[in-house]
């Protein structure tokens, strides 16, 4: 990493007025990236769920494996346990039947060589022994079993006690989101609580003398208020708390008194618009005056405006980000900058985000210098590959080209034109969290 790319030096040419930076001075998006990543909120926490409210909640501490799962040796098949000794023979096996072992019967008393339990599926193995040959392998004859050799090979169809998970081990780590799979796991373990981080609280505004609310008639030179149902829509599909503050008029008063309680009452607030260079933009000197932030102009398309810091109002602190106003913008610096640190925030680890290669069957224009954000379907074309079509008009007020999409085009810093079949990173957006 050269000097350029330091969270410090993107700290301090933040600070340069957004209005006096040209497109050369923008920060890059990797390196507004690196700095959001090194912000953190006060500890927090944790507090007990029952398994049924803890899908999407973060594992605060580790899970250890109170017992083994499964809890004894077990038939992975209907048919007969045998001793694996038994198979030390080029003729045909032949075993005499003891008795039974149903599924969730204690253990059946040790067989000896040359005998075998008629055997369920999930039935504890009885002491001695190590094999199940399938019913379907087998003819019966009274008590009398045969089959023939070569066809089961020693500890075939028995699961192990604790192959699935084992006591004492870490069966989920600390910062997990819980899955399906995972509420499964801790019932597997008989555990009927898990220990999460609390939601993260996310207070909500937009800015704009223009915002009408929907379902209330249009004034003159009025916009109805999209990037606060989009982004609620966001916050609500990652998980967390969210508190809508509405929309705040345009005036030092209104913006006071919203930001304010927007920070006394979340550990993130989110706002809309604002940000950039407007004459009647108060919102930037009111987020100023509430602690430390940095109003970036990023080498990014859509999505130049970001303002990023850490406020406080009456002894309590937040993170806050101020997003651009127009609703594509918006929702690509949510994707780009926000997601992530939420989720990191609320104690998560997350995997990385899955990303498709796919090929763009069109050419795309494309200046190195700045990272560019467009719209697509991406989708297996009569080859099997995957190839993703823009959606039209790019603008960043064209909502109704994200609204096509199922993923976001990534075009990277460097990045020139993309030539008809070159190769983009997608970001498939419909499989988010
Ligand atoms: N001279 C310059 N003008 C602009 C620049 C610039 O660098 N120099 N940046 C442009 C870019 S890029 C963006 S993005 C916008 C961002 O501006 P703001 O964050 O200050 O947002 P506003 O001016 O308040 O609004 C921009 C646009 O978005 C509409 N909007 C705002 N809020 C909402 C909402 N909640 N729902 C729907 N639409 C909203 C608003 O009506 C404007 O049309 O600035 C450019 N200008
Ligand atoms: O953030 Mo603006 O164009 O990049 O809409």
């Amino acid at each position: 990493m050269t000097n350029d790319t330091t969270p410090n030096h993107a700290h301090a040419r933040a600070q340069t007025p957004d209005h006096k930076a040209k497109p050369s001075e923008a920060i890059r998006v990797d390196e507004a990236q690196a700095f959001i990543q090194q912000l953190s909120l006060p500890a927090r926490q944790a507090s007990r769920v029952p398994l049924r409210q803890a899908l999407g909640r973060v594992v605060a501490e580790d899970v250890v494996s109170p017992l083994n799962v499964p809890a004894h040796d077990n038939a992975a098949m209907d048919g007969y346990a045998f001793a694996s000794q038994d198979l030390q023979t080029d003729h045909p096996i032949s075993l005499t039947l003891a008795g039974t072992s149903l599924a969730g019967q204690a253990g059946a008393t040790a067989l000896v060589r040359g005998q075998c339990q008629r055997i369920m599926t999930g039935a504890v193995m009885p002491a001695g022994l190590d094999t199940v040959v399938p019913q379907e392998w087998v003819q019966r004859a009274g008590d009398c079993i045969t089959f023939p050799p070569g066809v089961i090979k020693p500890g075939d169809n028995r699961r192990l006690a604790g192959e699935d998970l084992r006591q004492g081990g870490v069966a989920l780590q600390a910062g997990k989101i819980l899955q399906p799979a995972d509420i499964g796991l801790l019932a597997s373990l008989g555990l009927g609580e898990v220990a999460v981080w609390p939601r993260l609280r996310v207070a909500l505004l937009s800015t704009g003398n223009e915002l009408c609310e929907p379902g209330v008639a249009l004034g003159a030179g009025g916009i109805y208020d999209s990037n606060r149902y989009t982004l609620f829509a966001l916050l609500e599909r990652l998980g967390v708390e969210v508190l809508d503050l509405g929309a705040v008029r345009d005036e030092p008063a209104a913006l006071r008194a919203a930001f304010g309680q927007a920070i006394q009452q979340a550990d993130v607030v989110i706002s809309s618009g604002g940000v950039s260079t407007g004459e009647a933009d108060h919102t930037k000197a009111v987020m100023a005056e509430f602690g430390e932030v940095l109003f970036w102009q990023l080498a990014m398309r859509p999505g130049r405006p970001l303002a990023v810091g850490r406020v406080q109002a009456d002894g309590h602190s937040a993170l806050l980000f101020g997003l651009p106003g127009n609703p594509v913008a918006a929702m690509v610096a949510f994707y780009a900058f926000v997601r992530g640190a939420l989720l990191r925030v609320s104690g998560a680890q997350p995997r990385p985000l899955l990303t498709v290669q796919a090929i763009s069957p069109q050419g795309i224009r494309k200046k190195p210098g700045r990272t560019e954000f467009l719209r697509g379907i991406v989708q297996r074309n009569a080859q099997g590959q995957w190839q993703v079509e823009l959606t039209g008009h790019q603008g960043s007020g064209i909502l109704s080209s994200m609204s096509q999409a199922n993923g976001l085009v990534v075009l990277p810093h460097e990045q020139g034109d993309i030539p008809p079949g070159g190769t983009v990173e997608v970001w498939p957006l419909d499989s988010l969290n």
